[in-house]
């Protein structure tokens, strides 16, 4: 029995992009305009600051700034999920208890980067961000990116703790995410990460999926999400792979993210180009973009 009912953390999370003005500053308004966007295409909610979301290329006002923006504008209808993962822990401890003030509805973490952690401090690290708050907490798992690889022991460690209802797993196997539900031994949260496989990361127990090609095209995705639920598998299948074939297009310009915010200004929502060192996209890159654009766009009107 846990303290929260977690059906409204089920199903189809936007890994929200950042969103700056012309000089790369965080703008409120572009950050409400981006989650307003979301809110009638049938996701369930957004995570806020993550890996899409540029949380760690931002300093804490900033992501504070940004987390009220989501907050203010789509606070009330969707569930949202704020990423506190930051270098040091005091830093996340502060997001936490500031995410908890402005009543996001859970907060999340990386394992610090940079220093090469053992199990022991990556466990400190989250157990004092999870102190600070009364808020549920997703664990973030991306060894790709972080190179810490989470043990199922640690695992079971974090998963002791109440307030640990769910994880992220954005590593590629699906035997291990199968794994961190079988071992949770209680009602919990299982996120697939890579969107490549939303439909496999379902099959094996994900309760959903946070991604951060969903900005683009969540009503493929919350479509992905109807097949399955209805068991109408062989749709799923080459739904999935033609949503393959355009994150592999995505995937090919200098930086995903500046693609994916690319494609959303030709549909008019600005959010700017990624900080670097992310790359931003060039010149000779929006015609390619606006031919993605238009595939993307004639698949939504096809399945929504
Ligand atoms: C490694 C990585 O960033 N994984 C993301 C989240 O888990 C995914 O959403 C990917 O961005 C997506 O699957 C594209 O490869
Ligand atoms: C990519 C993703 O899921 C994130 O923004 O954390």
């Amino acid at each position: 029995m846990t303290a929260w009912d977690l059906d409204k953390y089920k199903g189809v999370f936007v890994a929200m992009y950042s969103a700056y003005n012309e000089a790369g500053e965080v703008s409120p308004d572009r950050v409400k305009k981006l989650a307003r966007y979301y809110v009638n295409s049938g996701v369930k909610g957004l995570y806020v600051g993550g890996s899409s979301g540029e949380g760690i290329l931002q300093n804490v006002e900033e992501r504070k700034a940004v987390l009220k923006a989501v907050m203010e504008e789509v606070g009330q209808e969707l569930t949202i999920i704020v990423h506190i993962g930051a270098n040091s822990t005091k830093e996340s401890k502060e997001l936490a208890i500031h995410a908890e003030a402005l009543g996001a509805h859970a907060v999340s973490a990386v394992p610090a980067i940079y220093y090469r952690l053992s199990e022991k401090a990556v466990e400190r690290h989250w157990q004092e961000m999870i102190d600070s708050s009364s808020l549920p907490f997703i664990i973030y798992n991306i060894p790709q990116t972080t190179g810490f690889n989470l043990t199922q022991s640690l695992f079971k460690k974090m998963v002791a703790l109440d307030k640990v209802v769910g994880i992220k797993m954005s590593g590629e196997s699906v035997f291990e995410l199968q794994q961190f539900k079988a071992n949770s031994g209680k009602e919990f949260l299982v996120y697939n990460g890579p969107d490549e496989q939303y439909l496999g990361g379902r099959i094996m127990g994900a309760d959903g999926g946070i991604g951060g090609t969903y900005g683009v095209m969540p009503e493929l995705f919350c479509q992905l999400e109807t097949f399955y639920q209805n068991g109408a598998i062989e749709k799923a299948q080459d739904l999935q792979n033609k949503i393959n074939a355009i994150i592999t297009k995505l995937l090919s310009f200098p930086s995903l993210y500046g693609a994916t915010k690319a494609i959303l200004s030709l549909r008019g929502i600005e959010t700017g180009s990624p900080r670097l060192p992310l790359l931003p996209v060039q010149e000779n890159d929006w015609e390619a973009l606006r031919e993605l654009n238009q595939e993307i766009e004639s698949l939504i009107q096809i399945y929504a």
